[in-house]
């Protein structure tokens, strides 16, 4: 593990919020153990481990049912530990893979065997080198004939260059963690409203209500971030999803409190409705339909 590097929390709270029930924690990560599944000699960070079981623990602490796990950049485009985790599961976890543009369609149909859904582009600098454009969209035209969608994680300043690219895609589109807004530009800023604008003209564009731990500037209450969250979710109440990005990778300024996290939800989806679509009727119908 990096020297810098915080492990996930150690004993989160037990939620105030109790989820509906079938809620979906529709994005978290499974890395390791590093002696049965080593991370990808081109990864940017070396995290702790964070086993398939650890992850069940959680989601059953949390009262959730079913998880969405998406491959994360320590593993690269080897998929072995999430594999892993979705057999373990059986129908309580669908996932999100990895992969270089010379995959075969017997493996992909392997993958979505084992239940998964999607791939996983991913353009945050920090986090990987880049792919050409026409190489992602040779996976995708693969991975459409399996029905999958093609989740993307970008940071704000990256998403004006990235729209025509987007708009190539042939599937549905997810984007991780609210296509991470300044919030120190509001809510009502241009910028995030051209992304309310994108999604608003593009109806195969999904978004997760995630991360406000990684956007936020005020500190671990997120306050700064609750107005992004309540936005997407008022506007595209039937797509958008949530998750606990379960174990929190690079976090700096602090490890979240899971618990904490799940008390959010009421506090961008203050609804009953909007929690059942948010947590369990969205993501059954991106993942387990
Ligand atoms: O912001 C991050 O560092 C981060 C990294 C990864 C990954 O390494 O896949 O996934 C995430 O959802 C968030």
């Amino acid at each position: 593990m990096d020297a810098d590097y915080l492990p996930f929390h150690p004993n989160p709270s037990k939620p105030t919020f109790v989820p509906p029930a079938g809620a979906v924690d529709a994005h978290c990560h499974v890395f390791g153990p590093a002696d049965t599944f080593p991370y990808a000699p081109q990864r940017k960070y070396t995290p702790c481990d964070a086993p398939k079981e650890k992850l069940f623990e959680l989601r059953d602490f949390l009262g959730f049912e079913r998880n969405v796990i998406v491959q994360a950049t320590c593993h690269g485009n080897d998929n072995r530990a999430l594999i892993d985790a979705l057999r373990a599961a059986g129908d309580k976890a669908r996932g999100v893979a990895s992969v270089a543009p010379d995959i075969g369609m017997d493996e992909l149909r392997t993958m979505n065997d084992a239940g998964v859904r999607g791939v996983r582009f991913n353009f945050v600098k920090r986090l990987v080198d880049a792919t050409p454009k026409e190489v992602f969209l040779s996976i995708a035209e693969k991975i459409e004939q399996l029905g999958w969608h093609i989740v993307v994680y970008f940071e704000a300043q990256d998403l004006e260059e990235l729209i025509p690219f987007l708009k190539q895609l042939p599937t549905t589109i997810v984007v991780d963690h609210m296509g991470r807004p300044d919030v120190t530009k509001g809510a009502d800023h241009p910028d995030f409203q051209r992304f309310i604008a994108l999604l608003e003209n593009n109806e195969n564009m999904w978004v997760k209500a995630t991360c406000p731990e990684r956007l936020t500037v005020q500190g671990p209450d997120y306050s700064d971030v609750v107005p992004f969250g309540r936005k997407l979710v008022e506007k595209f109440p039937d797509r958008v999803i949530w998750g606990t990005d379960w174990p929190h990778p690079n976090m700096k300024s602090h490890m979240p409190d899971d618990g904490k996290l799940v008390d959010f939800i009421p506090r961008i989806a203050p609804t009953p409705d909007q929690q059942k679509a948010l947590l369990v009727d969205n993501p059954m119908r991106l993942y387990w339909s």
